[in-house]
């Protein structure tokens, strides 16, 4: 459904050069879920604005939905459905109306683009909420209507940009059913992009993750936890130290050192055999230890492992979350 060898965006301006995706390659076959995971800046939404001919690629080529991207992008636009971060639905609007224009954008008669609206309606579940003017609606409800006008026309392929951000966790769980019903009763492909290592999880058949304008890693949740073999030991200090990850960081067995505040996270090949050394070495530095725990790897350690990053709230990062997103870290864990 979409195949993609090279694809790169390099953006110029008076800043410098920035090169946001460097030569992609990726293959989502028809009736897959797949999720784009990487960290604020990786380029997801430039790699998605390429895909759905919102941006001209600056090398490589891609086939979206049977159609080449360059050579044939209105081929591509009419047969994909594209969900972004925040949609034009007009205010006054009542959400069926909406559905309504949505159809007739597509040069549908009435007559079918009320079929087509009534269909993308009942799929989202928003039937009970046709009279309601698009203003009024929760969170929940609006980005429901938002996947729904991406549906209207019946496209086999949809693309959704953060399709749960800003979301509570019961509203985002309802939008994840509501995905993976339509694409049990469709066959509809999903190609999303998401901050939540949870939705990830428990949406998508497959994941992709960028890092720096590169895919990094590919496979199914259950593959990339295995790759990451090992434990996973949390160190918990009395006080914060800065000699604390300096100690361990270089002990043999040991990767993967994160520092957030008081805690200190490490992987280790087998935790039980390096334990003793960590405490010995935290102890020599004159580093007081609280206590130690040792887990297996989560799905937020694998994204740590793979991109280096330091987990969301860590005390040694430098991204700045919007508020939609701090939400998003308070409700579940966020890459
Ligand atoms: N129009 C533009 N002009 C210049 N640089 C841009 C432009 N659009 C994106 N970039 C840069 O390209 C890089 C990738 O951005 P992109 O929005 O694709 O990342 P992302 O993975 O979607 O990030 P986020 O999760 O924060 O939305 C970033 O460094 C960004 O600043």
């Amino acid at each position: 459904m979409i195949e993609a060898r090279g694809l790169a965006r390099t953006f110029r301006g008076q800043g410098g050069t920035v090169e946001a995706v460097r030569g992609v390659d990726l293959d989502v076959q028809a009736g897959e879920i797949v999720g784009f995971l990487g960290t604020n800046g990786a380029g997801k939404t430039t790699t998605l604005r390429m895909l759905t001919t919102l941006l001209a690629p600056t090398g490589g080529s891609a086939t979206v939905a049977g159609a080449d991207l360059i050579r044939e992008p209105g081929a591509v636009r009419r047969r994909i459905g594209y969900v972004a971060q925040s949609t034009g639905a007009h205010p006054d609007f009542t959400v069926f109306e909406e559905l309504l224009t949505q159809g007739r954008l597509y040069r549908m008669r009435p007559a079918e683009a009320r079929r087509r609206a009534v269909e993308a309606s009942r799929r989202l579940d928003l039937q009970e909420l046709h009279g309601r003017q698009v203003r009024s609606l929760s969170g929940g409800q609006r980005r429901r209507l938002d996947v729904a006008l991406g549906l209207v026309h019946g496209p086999p392929l949809i693309f959704l940009d953060e399709p749960s951000t800003g979301l509570d966790p019961q509203s985002r769980r309802t939008l994840w059913d509501l995905v993976a019903r339509l694409r049990a009763e469709s066959g509809t492909t999903i190609f999303l992009t998401t901050h939540y290592l949870q939705e990830a999880d428990a949406l998508c058949d497959r994941i992709l993750v960028m890092d720096r304008g590169r895919i990094v890693a590919a496979g199914t949740p259950e593959e990339l936890k295995q790759r990451l073999s090992g434990d996973v030991i949390t160190v918990a200090l009395v006080r914060e130290d800065p000699a604390a990850h300096a100690a361990i960081r270089a002990l043999p067995g040991v990767s993967h050192v994160t520092r957030d505040d008081r805690t200190l996270r490490l992987t280790a090949g087998n935790g039980a055999q390096v334990l003793f050394a960590v405490i010995r070495a935290l102890g020599d530095a004159g580093v007081a230890v609280q206590g130690v725990q040792i887990e297996r790897p989560t799905l937020d350690d694998v994204f740590h492992a793979l991109t280096g990053q330091p987990r969301e709230g860590g005390a040694d990062h430098d991204r700045t979350v919007d508020r939609s997103q701090a939400q998003g870290v308070r409700d579940g864990v966020r890459l």
